[in-house]
């Protein structure tokens, strides 16, 4: 049985307290480190919420990937650090994967060439779930004979990127199989500002952002006399880690940067 060394940042977040439990458990995962902007020096035990764990916290990752083997880093941070986190990570030929969202296209194409030219394996998917990533497929299937579409996802009011990763690859897989198409009436005016959500080539993206909810998305289309709707829903944050176990193992045979856990289930 393969082990694979890991080195979680974001330890303290909603879904970095999950993939730690998932490294805990896991008996060929080995978590050696974690990445804590707040706590150097320290151990997981020390981290507000854990109790137990004489694993060493980094503040810096350059350091603790300098000092440790580390085979994969799982990011689950913020927007504004996963960039630079990945190219520290492929520098030292550690694997990233990669949930944080927030990446643009220039950034996957930049990091992909990073990750080529060291000859490694780097993951980034918007969404883990396997249920979220059906959902994504159906609507391109769909798209293909539906092209009326919009898209709504509703999250939790921490979230700091509108619209979410998985809306964008939602509206990306949905538009290599659908030419760029005006939707609603031609001579719509929004009386309010945004009523009409976002605009990606032609179809809508609506984000909402309320207390109480964790990840949903429908994706609606219409037709003469019919409308289809074809939606997923994340009920609690151990939905996304089935998917973090699939990216690790899988990312240690890979070569480039893969964008979206679809091209490891097939
Ligand atoms: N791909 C998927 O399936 C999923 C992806 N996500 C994405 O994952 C990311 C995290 O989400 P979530 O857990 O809800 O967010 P949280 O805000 O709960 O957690 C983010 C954590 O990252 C920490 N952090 C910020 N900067 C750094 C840094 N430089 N080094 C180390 N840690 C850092 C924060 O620490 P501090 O508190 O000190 O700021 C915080 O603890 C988001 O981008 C979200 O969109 C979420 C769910 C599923
Ligand atoms: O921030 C979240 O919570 C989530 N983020 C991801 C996204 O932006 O799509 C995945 C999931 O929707 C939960």
């Amino acid at each position: 049985m393969n082990t694979y060394k890991l080195v979680v940042a974001g330890p303290r977040g909603k879904m970095g307290r999950e993939a730690v439990a998932l490294c805990l458990r896991e008996s060929q995962f080995e978590l050696v480190a974690v990445i804590d902007t707040q706590h150097d020096g320290a151990l997981l035990k020390d981290l507000d919420g854990y109790i137990e764990g004489d694993i060493p916290v980094y503040t810096n990752m350059e350091r603790c990937f300098s000092e440790l083997h580390v085979d994969v880093l799982i990011d689950l941070t913020t927007p504004a650090v996963a960039k630079t986190h990945m190219e520290i990570a492929l520098a030292h030929g550690v694997r990233p994967v990669v949930g944080t969202t927030g990446f643009t296209e220039d950034d996957i194409h930049s990091l992909r060439a990073q990750a080529e030219q060291k000859g490694i394996g780097a993951v980034i998917a918007p969404n883990f779930a396997i249920g979220a990533i059906l959902m994504m497929k159906f609507a391109q299937m769909a798209a293909q004979y539906m092209t009326d579409v919009e898209i709504i996802e509703q999250h939790h009011d921490a979230k700091l990127d509108a619209p979410s990763g998985t809306a964008l690859k939602t509206a990306q897989l949905i538009s290599e199989v659908r030419a760029p198409k005006t939707q609603g009436h031609s001579d719509e005016e929004e009386t309010l500002a945004h009523c009409r959500g976002g605009d990606f080539e032609g179809m809508r993206i609506h984000s909402v952002r309320l207390p109480g909810r964790v990840a949903h998305q429908e994706v609606l289309f219409g037709g003469e006399g019919q409308t289809l709707s074809i939606r997923h829903d994340s009920l609690n944050r151990a939905s996304f880690m089935p998917g973090v176990k699939l990216a690790v193992e899988q990312v240690m045979t890979l070569k480039t940067l893969v964008y979206g856990l679809e091209h490891l289930l097939d």
